[in-house]
Formats: structure tokens, sequence, C-alpha cells
């Protein structure tokens, strides 16, 4: 049986990195490690120059078949490897870091429907083809694609037509997941890409320089609020209340948090596991800044005597209320609350706030919490539901990373 693509990976980077270590040992020069004792340019050898590319390449390639194709699209540590690539064929420092640029494909991908591009029926389209169903002009779509191709979303089978590989595909037919995508590269990536360490509370003039914060920054950030949305969209408002003056962004962010409930280890099951929820019988939980309401859909299916009210903004609990089956009505209700003011379901057996916290810092998580004592019966209780971050070193760093 001929080898698979994996195993010619592992062999190729098995063979490789024991030419670069008999070559190090052979000069007597140290091994690669994370010391600070480590020389810099250690393996920037002209004699190891072919081994070292064979060792990311084949990294690179067995990394992006691990990670599948949902994992290629979500992962930014994919991307992030790329920068390694680039700086061994660099030539210029300017050369080292062009991969500033990783998630522009991604988010053009998404905002002009490109992977549902193709024309109906067809698995292939040339660039033109994509070009005139998607508005985008071909020369662009051409830069585009091709730089999502090094990313293995897309290939190109044949010179000037477009096929999709298993990454393309998932964007192609999965709609949440498209919406996801486009929320990450349109609202919080570029909102990343202004985040900057402010002092705790109000930044202090003096320290503006040390920070590079520009003058019209500043003034952006005159107010309490200054995170890097805040910069990023142009607006003095939170990131929900700014998504709730766009009603078509709001419901995307929904769509995309649905999307994002279905990833390992964030089901909706686990809480359903995670809690004595028929300790309450017939009780109420209500579900606070509870979105579409998948977490309540999940409790209700499993648990047939309790009942659930879901909590959001105006706009999320309209689209959500025309979602829900008819089977969960009598038991599934939908609620507008502004959960920073006084919770008016009074006396529920469970108050549960999955992923809400965390959006928040101390000052405002505290005022969300202290709208709920008046609604305080004797008994009931407050779930809070959140990733929990790892003690540093005691998961591997790359599991870390994400964490962090
Ligand atoms: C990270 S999402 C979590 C959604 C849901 N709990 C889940 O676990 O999938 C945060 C939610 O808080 C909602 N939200 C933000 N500000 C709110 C406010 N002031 N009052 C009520 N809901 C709010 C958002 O609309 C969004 O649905």
């Amino acid at each position: 049986m001929a080898a698979s693509r994996m195993a010619e990976l592992a062999l190729l980077i098995a063979t490789n990195t024991a030419n670069i270590d008999t070559y190090l040992a052979s000069k007597g020069l140290p091994t690669p490690s994370f010391d600070a004792s480590q020389p810099a340019h250690l393996l920037n050898d002209n004699k190891l120059a072919a081994a070292r590319r064979a060792v990311l390449e084949a990294t690179d390639e067995l990394h992006a078949l691990m990670l599948g194709p949902i994992g290629i699209l979500t992962s930014p540590s994919v991307r992030a490897s790329r920068l390694h690539l680039l700086e061994l064929g660099a030539k210029t420092d300017r050369n080292k870091w062009r991969q500033h640029n990783f998630m522009i494909s991604l988010q053009a991908i998404c905002r002009f429907g490109l992977a549902t591009g193709f024309p109906t029926g067809k698995d292939q389209a040339t660039f033109g083809e994509i070009a005139s169903s998607s508005g985008v002009c071909e020369s662009q779509l051409r830069r585009i694609l091709r730089h999502a191709m090094t990313f293995r979303i897309f290939c190109e089978p044949r010179k000037g037509v477009v096929a999709h590989t298993a990454a393309s595909k998932v964007l192609a037919e999965n709609t949440l997941m498209r919406e996801w995508i486009g929320m990450v590269s349109d609202e919080m990536w570029p909102a990343a890409s202004r985040s900057k360490l402010w002092p705790d509370g109000l930044v202090q003039k003096s320290q503006i320089s040390r920070q590079g914060i520009s003058r019209s920054e500043l003034q952006l950030r005159g107010t309490k609020i200054h995170q890097g949305f805040n910069i990023a969209h142009d607006t003095d408002k939170t990131v929900f209340d700014e998504l709730a003056k766009h009603p078509e962004r709001e419901k995307r962010y929904a769509a995309a948090m649905t999307w994002f409930s279905t990833g390992p280890g964030l089901e909706p099951t686990h809480v359903v596991g995670g809690f004595a929820w028929d300790s309450i019988g017939k009780g109420t939980i209500v579900d606070i800044g509870g979105s579409h309401g998948s977490v309540s859909i999940a409790l209700a299916q499993s648990f047939p005597s309790v009942h659930c009210i879901v909590q959001d903004q105006a706009d999320v609990v309209k689209v959500a209320q025309t979602n829900l089956s008819l089977d969960l009505a009598t038991r599934v209700a939908f609620m507008e609350h502004d959960f920073f003011t006084e919770q008016p379901v009074k006396g529920a057996d469970v108050y549960l706030l999955r992923w809400i916290l965390h959006d928040w810092s101390d000052a405002y998580a505290i005022r969300i919490l202290r709208a709920l004592i008046p609604a305080l019966k004797q008994g009931s209780k407050i779930v809070v539901c959140e990733h929990i971050l790892p003690e540093p070193g005691t998961v591997s760093t790359y599991q870390e990373r994400a964490s962090r």
C-alpha cells in the first residue's frame, strides 16, 4: 500500500530533522531550543537551508491536515505559522513581515460571497466567472483567491480555473460558519489589530506617547470606553450597543455565536450535563444574554419540565422568536432585557450567564451581577459558565495559546 500523504510528511520531517541534527553536532553547535542562550542565527547556515525549508513546509502541511477544513478556517496559529516560511525566503526585513495581511483573503471571500460564487451546479469556475457573479474586479479577485490558496482555501487545478478544497467547500456549504468568519474578519480582527494596553481606568496624558496613541484616537477615546473595537469601528459605544445600531451586523453576530456553539467543547451539551437541572423540577431558568437561545433550547429538550426565558437585546430576541419550533414554544420564551438594569423575572430558580461576564471588565461584570440581587429568592442559583484559564505551564503551549 502506498504511503499516505501524512506518512510521507512525517518521514520528510524525520529525515530532514535528523540531517539538521547531524550537521549541528558535526560543527559542535547546540541543538535548537527556546532557551535564552540559543544563538539567534543558529539555523541560518546556507548548508541547512534546504533541510530547514523541507521541515517547515512539511510541518505546515501536516499541521493543516491535522486541523482539517474547519481548523484551517478558524485557526490563527496556521496563519501565524506562515510567518516562519516567509522568513526563510526573506531577502529584506520588509518581506519578513508581509503576513500581517493574513485575514484579508478570508475577509474578502466572506464579504463578497466568493465561496458561493461558482455558477449553479458547477464545482469549478474561472476567475472571470466568479468575478462576474460576485461583482469583484477580476484582477483583484485573482490575487485574493491565490492568496487564500496558500492557506489551502480553494485551489487552481488548471491555470485560471478555481476549484474547491475541503476548506472552501465548508465555507460554501455552511452559512453559519460563513457568518462566523465574516464576523471575525469584519468585527474582531480590526478591533484586535487596534487593541493596546491601556492603563487601568483612564489614560494619563503622560502615557500617551509611550503607548503610541495618535491624537485622533485620543479624541475618539476621550470617553470612558477605549477598546480596540471603538477605534477600529469609530464609535464610543460598547460592542453590543454598536451592533444594536446595525441590525444586519447584530444578526450576523448572533448567527456566529450559534456556529461557535457547535465547536468541540463548546456545545450546549456541556451546559446540559454540567449542572443538576432536574433538581429544579418545573422551575424557571433565566438565560441572560442567551442570544438565539441555543442553550435554552438544549435545556428544554433535555429536561421536559423546565421553563426557560431567554433574555437579550431587542433585535436579537425578535429574530430568535421567529425561529423557535412550535413544540418548544410553551417552555422557551424570549424577552427583551438589558442586563445592566434590574432583573424583571423575580424568583427564578436559576439565572444562567453563559459567556457573558467574559465580555466585560470587572466593573461592568459587577453591575450585571448586582442587577440580579433584587430578583433572587431564597435558594435561587446564579450559574456562570466560562472558560477557566489554565495555570501557566500546566497544559501544552499549543493549548494554552488558544486560551490566552
Ligand atoms: C458572547 S454572547 C453569548 C451568547 C449566549 N449566552 C451563548 O452562550 O451562546 C453575549 C450575548 O450578550 C448579549 N448582550 C450584550 N449586551 C447585552 C445587554 N446589555 N443586555 C442583554 N444582552 C446583552 C449579546 O447580544 C449576546 O447575545
